[in-house]
């Protein structure tokens, strides 16, 4: 006897069966899909030919003849790694000056791309063995702490753009996301440098070689800038964002004119009309790495910027005193700002991406216990 709707595929069959079969059927063609994704994928990584080389530019004729190299900061060398395996696929390096920093954002960026763990893994900081730097990998995207100013910041470089050079890293986009203090902007607010000045107010990071003082160009990518401006949503973002220039400076008391060191030979006067004077030329804040880290990007060719949370603001005073529960939900705001570009960024590069055919090329180096899922 024909069913309700008159066909005899249904004949008898009662809702709930009915409502059964419409779920089996759809779990079938959903599987299907999945499968037909890992199956383009797996096409398209096999044509696609690995990369000879890395896209970065200008590095040292010398690292051909490095056989290991050895990153000595970060506990890592070419002999007993296989940096294209573990890092071929690194698209984004994000830094900051703490390991609790750049593992909170670890977390954070693996749920904005759904990459997933197994419960029995988490991730491993991979630097661990040079005992400096704290280094995670989450897909396409390392998190990285640099510790405080710029020869620290200019070592982790080194070694980062070595490490992709050798894994043939194909055009990765660098971001600091930093503290800093203000000029005149409110505690809370995030900032976009524009360009990178030294003390001086000059667009360069100035490093001694063989007794000769050698400038570098600091400027930051304007368009990356820019772009990361633009992920900004005044109406929905509980913070401001904006854009100007950072000074970079070899130290947070004296070189940033506090008046709250244990040293200080300047009066209160000299401090405000030197903060007002560079207010006047577009100075928004402070921070130590900038220089070296424009610098050092610059030389490679990689596009880099720089996203911080002014945690003073230095035209009202010299110490941090917002409390610790506050700055570390503060801290989350440079991080949404980086996260929505990398989603984006990571979201056109592979849009027909398939969270589970990703996590196979997660390699487990990444990851403490279990392998990823
Ligand atoms: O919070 P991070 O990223 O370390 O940045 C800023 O904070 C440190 C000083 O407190 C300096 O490293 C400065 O650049
Ligand atoms: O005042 C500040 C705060 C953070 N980082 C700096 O360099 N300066």
């Amino acid at each position: 006897m024909p069913g309700n709707c008159g066909c005899n595929t249904c004949a008898g069959a009662s809702p709930c069966e009915l409502n059964r079969d419409v779920c089996q059927l759809k779990e079938l063609v959903r599987s299907q899909g999945k499968q037909l994704g890992q199956l383009v994928r797996h096409m398209k990584m096999g044509c696609k030919k690995p990369p000879k080389e890395s896209t970065l530019k200008g590095l040292s004729p010398c690292l051909k003849c490095l056989q290991p190299d050895v990153l000595y900061h970060l506990g890592m060398d070419t002999a007993t790694m296989d940096f294209p395996k573990v890092f071929g696929d690194v698209r984004f390096v994000c830094m900051g000056g703490t390991a609790e920093r750049m593992e909170r954002f670890a977390y954070k960026i693996m749920k904005e791309l759904s990459l997933k763990l197994n419960p029995a893994t988490t991730l491993r900081n991979m630097a661990e063995p040079g005992h400096r730097y704290a280094l995670y990998k989450v897909g396409p995207v390392l998190c990285v702490s640099h510790g405080m100013g710029c020869p620290s910041i200019s070592i982790l470089l080194h070694e980062l753009i070595k490490m992709l050079h050798h894994a043939k890293c194909q055009d990765p986009v660098f971001i600091r996301i930093g503290t800093c203090g203000g000029i005149g902007i409110e505690p809370g607010t995030v900032v976009i440098s524009s360009e990178a000045l030294d003390g001086m107010l000059n667009p360069y990071y100035e490093l001694i070689v063989q007794g000769k003082v050698v400038l570098y160009s600091s400027k930051l990518d304007q368009c990356l800038a820019n772009e990361l401006l633009s992920l900004a949503i005044p109406c929905e973002d509980e913070f401001c964002t904006i854009i100007g220039k950072t000074i970079c400076t070899n130290d947070f008391y004296e070189g940033q004119t506090r008046l709250d060191g244990a040293f200080c030979d300047y009066t209160n006067q000299s401090k405000t009309a030197y903060l007002q004077s560079v207010q006047c030329q577009g100075v928004v804040n402070f921070d130590m790495e900038s220089t070296a880290f424009a610098a050092l990007t610059n030389r490679a060719s990689i596009r880099s910027a720089i996203v911080s949370l002014c945690i003073v603001n230095r035209m009202e005073g010299d110490q941090i005193l917002s409390p610790p529960e506050c700055l570390s939900e503060w801290e989350k705001r440079p991080q949404v700002l980086v996260a929505r570009y990398i989603r984006k960024e990571f979201l056109k590069r592979d849009d027909d991406s398939d969270t589970e055919v990703y996590d196979e090329v997660c390699p487990s180096a990444c990851l403490e216990g279990d392998k990823a899922i």
